[in-house]
């Protein structure tokens, strides 16, 4: 990964690099951070001098704990469980858990990282954190999964707090394992803390839009870079892929828009349905039955079902990347150009490879990166932080407004630092910019931490 510009810049990386040998994911996310500050530092040497950078790379901690569990059949089974609390500059480390047999330190570092400066960006009160484990949630018993979820708790709960650290969920850990997790640390500390963890049920603390809101901000933020170029969702396809949270309320509010959105997908497959996603059979397959995306097709008579494949050899003019990190190739990306893209909206975290990234840029395709694009999921969990610490509950339509509301000041403040710092329509560099500017500021303020 050469880096284009800045030798301010350089040796941080090649530092982290080093530091945090064999992390390739974590070392893809800073790269691409800290190659878009280079104009920001030139014009901000006070950052540099107050080494802004070397601390930010250097998570404030990192808790790596043995999560034991028994399973169904007695055996004893060990997994990993990790929390990084990257930087609380702005306010309690914020960030979801990922429950994947993926998970690993460099995954949670990337993710962890990638979140400071989204949280900034969205103008509230929340630092940058992520955990998970690597156990896999698929094909576990319930009793199984409530059992993992509680020993997990069990050690995370003396790191966490509503003025600590506020976990919430991301690949693996949905609705069921939050209230499993809320149910252990109650339980533990004798306190119905409900500022410690976002994502609860509606009836014991949970706020409304939360579950639609990482889905739903991407579509916003992809209707709000339309704009600039006078396009509107309404009469467009939408390719989407993943079948999770965000994917299905990115499907369900690209409908509501007037757009069309045609695939859902997991890691067997893709389904396309022309006559447009029905929503409820996906809810019922994915949330409910938790069965693959292939039975999507066998119960629907418009929809057919490809096994391997990519979802991005088919034709929309709105893509929207909504599984997992790495998703979409240079040869993706070289398709969907070909097939007339004009917006890709990031709503996973780092779907797109660089040379995606580069492809979209150079071709003129509007690109929103997840950090700014799926930047609703936190934002509405703020939401639900302040109405917790208020013991207030707000209504569903309020709650949309308030998202709708962040998303055009997310998508206002990357759209102005890209142009402030001279690379028009650049959301990549404008995302980072404005919300880097934002920590370092507040880390300047509270001296050398
Ligand atoms: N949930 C949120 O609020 C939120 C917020 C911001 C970003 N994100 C990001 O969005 C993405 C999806 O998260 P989610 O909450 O919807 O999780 P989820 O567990 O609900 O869904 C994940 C989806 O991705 C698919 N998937 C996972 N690995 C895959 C692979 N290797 N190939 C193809 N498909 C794969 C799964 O089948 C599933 O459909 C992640 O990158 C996550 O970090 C989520």
């Amino acid at each position: 990964m050469p880096f284009a510009t800045s030798d301010t810049v350089r040796p941080v990386f090649e530092a982290a690099v080093a530091r945090n040998a064999g992390e390739p994911e974590f070392h893809q996310a800073l790269h691409e951070v800290l190659e878009s500050l280079a104009p920001v530092l030139a014009e901000h040497p006070e950052y540099v001098e107050a080494g802004i950078l070397e601390r930010l790379v250097e998570p404030e901690r990192q808790i790596f704990f043995r999560v034991p569990w028994v399973d169904d059949s007695g055996a004893v089974r060990v997994n990993r469980g990790y929390r990084i609390q990257f930087n609380s500059a702005l306010g309690p480390y914020k960030g979801g858990l990922r429950f994947h047999s993926s998970v690993n330190a460099s995954i949670i570092k990337f993710l962890g990282f990638e979140q400071i400066f989204k949280n900034a960006l969205t103008g509230q009160g929340i630092g940058g954190g992520k955990g998970g484990s690597d156990f896999d949630p698929h094909g576990k018993s319930e009793g199984e999964v409530m059992r993992f979820c509680q020993s997990f708790m069990t050690e995370l709960h003396r790191h966490i707090g509503e003025y600590t650290d506020v976990p919430a969920g991301d690949i693996g850990v949905g609705g069921r394992e939050i209230g499993y997790l809320f149910g252990q640390y109650r339980r533990l500390t004798n306190r119905h803390e409900s500022g410690v963890l976002t994502g609860k049920g509606l009836g014991w603390g949970g706020a409304q839009v939360r579950t639609e809101a990482t889905g739903y901000g991407a579509v916003f933020f992809t209707q709000e870079m339309l704009a600039t170029r006078g396009e509107e969702i309404e009469g467009k396809t939408a390719i989407v892929s993943g079948s999770g949270n965000v994917a299905i309320y990115a499907i369900q509010k690209v409908s509501q828009l007037g757009g069309k959105a045609i695939t859902a997908s997991d890691s067997s497959g893709y389904v396309v349905d022309e006559a447009g996603i029905d929503l409820d059979l996906l809810k019922q397959i994915k949330e409910v039955e938790r069965l693959r995306i292939s039975v999507y097709a066998e119960r629907r008579p418009s929809a057919r079902f490809v096994s391997g494949g990519s979802v991005w050899d088919v034709p929309g003019q709105i893509a929207l990347p909504c599984a997992t990190q790495n998703e979409l190739s240079a040869e993706a990306a070289a398709t969907l150009i070909k097939n007339g893209v004009q917006a890709v909206a990031e709503g996973a975290n780092m779907p797109c490879v660089p040379e995606a990234v580069e492809a979209f840029q150079a071709a003129g395709v509007l690109f929103g990166p997840g950090k700014a694009a799926n930047a609703g999921g936190v934002a509405t969990s703020a939401l639900e932080m302040s109405q917790n610490a208020a013991r207030q509950h707000w209504s569903f339509a309020d709650s949309e407004l308030r998202l709708h509301s962040i998303m055009s000041g997310v998508h206002k403040a990357s759209f102005e630092a890209a142009e402030r710092y001279g690379q028009p329509g650049n959301y990549v560099l404008g995302a980072n910019a404005a919300g880097f500017v934002r920590v370092a500021d507040a880390m300047l303020a509270q001296g050398v931490i």
